[in-house]
């Protein structure tokens, strides 16, 4: 059905910027956070479950340890009775022996969990990098990105597959020894349990402040590698303009700033340990105190010696936990940076539309708004059609809109207001597959990647992708694109790295002007395609263009006015208008008289 309140949905632009979605780290809480990354890991769950049932057998085994040896001194070693001395000596032993094998199977077991999340996590988050729109990217800077992939999935896995297995361990031989302590002697047991009770407090009121220094910390960690990564990608011009120094003082800032919040962050993640510290000692004095006096009163020194080791039993695992909650609290902090990335939708959302359109026309721009996120409108109300077969030339003057119109083409955004028609059809009713089909876009700066010419062309091409070297000669061929072929000396095998420095730019656009014509799109736009290409070339590249089937639409976009003298339609892009030019010579009277206004 033809969704007509669909259709015309204003699409709103969206604040991408990860940096500056509104205060999401504070929100969280660590329980929901943990409830959606636990859901994440889901299918662990059996994992988990074992390693948690190791984990509390070997808790459990250090639990009745201080039992046995308070005991074996109040009835064996004080009368002097050996041979039960050395039964119960073997009984600990073996205890021992068991709790070592059991160490080894959870750290192995929880070891596992944690790289096989890492690489679920990495994964997830990489996939969802490739379905977010263009905004996203123009938004976010790339170093920051990856090191939310790398570093913050890391923080991760460094917690649950180290520190996971000594927090549950952690807590579940503080919680026996807390039955141990209250089951022998129930005041002293609460007399000894007595400092826990301010160390909760305090783990309470400043747990936040240690999570909001560590997102911190992670946070310039990201600017730091996008500022390495800015400098390493744009490294000739830095030389060139002899910015070396620039650079160098803000990298310095950057790293600063990471020292500082890293010294911060070392410094919340170590304030637990001291006070948790103070806590044990207060009370194996109270303990001592206590003890020493209700010795006599149903009480042995046996027991008050096991009494002691289960104070040290409750109160060691908590100084450990101290360090732990920290890990915790970087992780959690790394969760929300990496959920943040998970939480995102695309705006640019599929609708339904079934439309016919008419023989003509295949492409439509109906009262198109269009401006970028967190900036001013770009393209007002614009309106124009486009017929199939045709060859349109787009000119205006720099920064006019013309690259901006074509993306809309291609649907690298939407518009704000108004609608793109393909063959008459809303072109968010097309899927990305069938889009890409119809549209081919070579760009300003065309991206090649590492591998060879051959795998350039066919990026992205079902169609060819299996063919030999030869089948896809004889396509080429076929394509009317031998003669660029031949430019590169060892043809379809020629190599090609992704900084592109092995081939020049120029042919680096003819690489890409293959690999947009072999996908045989309905529409080509061709963005600048031909602008450091020389003459004898950008002729050749004319003539395929010519020979390209008769219902193929040509879009180009071009500052050289003479390689749009053969379009049968010009138009005229500025001030945020698309308008009919007439003829090359309104075209170049207007360019050369018109005001220059976005
Ligand atoms: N990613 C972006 N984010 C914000 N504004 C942008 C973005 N890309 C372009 N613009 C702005 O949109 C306006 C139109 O730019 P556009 O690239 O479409 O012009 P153009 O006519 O293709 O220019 P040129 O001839 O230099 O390629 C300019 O004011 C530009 O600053």
């Amino acid at each position: 059905m033809y969704k007509f309140l669909i259709r015309n949905k204003a699409q709103a632009t969206m604040n991408y910027n990860l940096n500056k979605l509104s205060g999401q780290t504070e929100k969280t809480s660590n329980l929901a956070a943990l409830k959606k990354l636990l859901q994440l890991i889901a299918h662990e769950r059996p994992t988990l479950l074992l390693a948690t049932l190791i984990i509390l057998l070997n808790a459990s085994l250090n639990l009745f340890g201080p039992l046995i040896i308070g005991r074996t001194i109040d009835h064996y070693v004080i009368p002097k009775q050996y041979s039960g001395v050395f039964f119960w000596s073997t009984v600990l032993l073996c205890m021992y022996l068991i709790g070592l094998a059991t160490s080894y199977l959870q750290t192995k077991l929880m070891g596992g969990v944690g790289q096989r999340m890492l690489f679920t996590l990495r994964n997830a988050i990489f996939n969802k990098l490739q379905l977010l729109p263009v905004d996203f990217f123009n938004q976010n800077k790339a170093g920051d990105l990856i090191s939310r992939v790398n570093n913050d999935t890391d923080k991760l896995n460094q917690f649950f597959s180290q520190s996971l297995v000594q927090f549950i361990g952690s807590i579940a031989t503080m919680t026996g020894a807390g039955v141990f302590l209250l089951l022998i002697h129930i005041q002293l047991g609460l007399a000894a349990m007595a400092p826990m009770g301010l160390i909760l407090i305090f783990t309470m009121l400043v747990s936040p402040w240690v999570k909001r220094t560590n997102a911190k910390s992670l946070k310039s960690v990201g600017s730091m590698s996008a500022e390495i990564q800015e400098s390493l990608n744009n490294f000739k011009v830095i030389i060139a303009f002899n910015r070396r120094d620039y650079f160098r003082k803000r990298f310095d800032i950057a790293n600063q700033e990471n020292y500082r919040s890293a010294i911060g962050a070392g410094l919340a993640n170590n304030i637990f340990l001291p006070v948790y510290s103070l806590g044990a000692s207060m009370a194996q004095l109270i303990v001592l105190v206590y003890g020493v006096y209700l010795i006599g009163n149903d009480f042995s020194v046996g027991l008050l010696i096991a009494y002691l080791s289960y104070v040290t039993l409750f109160y060691n695992p908590l100084r450990q936990l101290a360090a732990l909650w920290a890990n915790f609290q970087t992780a959690m902090a790394a969760w929300d940076r990496i959920s943040q990335i998970l939480g995102l939708d695309s705006n640019l959302t599929n609708i339904e539309d079934d439309h016919a359109g008419d023989d003509e026309t295949l492409l439509e721009f109906k009262n198109v708004h269009f401006g970028y996120a967190q900036g001013h409108e770009i393209l007002h109300n614009v309106s124009f059609k486009m017929e199939r077969g045709k060859t349109y030339a787009l000119v205006g003057p720099t920064g006019g809109g013309k690259t901006t119109t074509a993306s809309l083409i291609a649907r690298l955004y939407d518009p704000n207001r108004g609608e793109v028609l393909l063959n008459g059809k809303d072109i968010r009713s097309y899927d990305a597959i069938e889009r890409s089909k119809k549209v081919g876009f070579i760009l300003q700066e065309p991206f090649l990647f590492t591998g060879t010419v051959r795998d350039n062309i066919l990026y992205g091409n079902e169609t060819y992708k299996d063919y030999s070297n030869d089948q896809l000669q004889q396509v080429i061929h076929d394509a009317n694109l031998s003669a660029l072929l031949a430019i590169f000396e060892k043809g379809l095998d020629t190599p090609v790295t992704s900084g592109g420095d092995s081939i020049s730019l120029g042919q680096k656009q003819l690489i890409a002007f293959m690999r947009a014509v072999l996908r045989n799109p309905e529409l080509l736009i061709l963005d600048e395609a031909t602008a450091n290409i020389d003459t004898i070339t950008e002729k050749l590249l004319g003539d395929i263009l010519n020979k390209l089937p008769d219902t193929t639409t040509r879009v180009i976009i071009a500052h050289r006015l003479n390689t749009i003298e053969n379009a049968d339609e010009i138009y005229f892009v500025n001030s945020g208008e698309v308008t009919r030019a007439g003829s090359l010579d309104d075209a170049m009277d207007r360019l050369l008289k018109g005001k220059r206004v976005s």
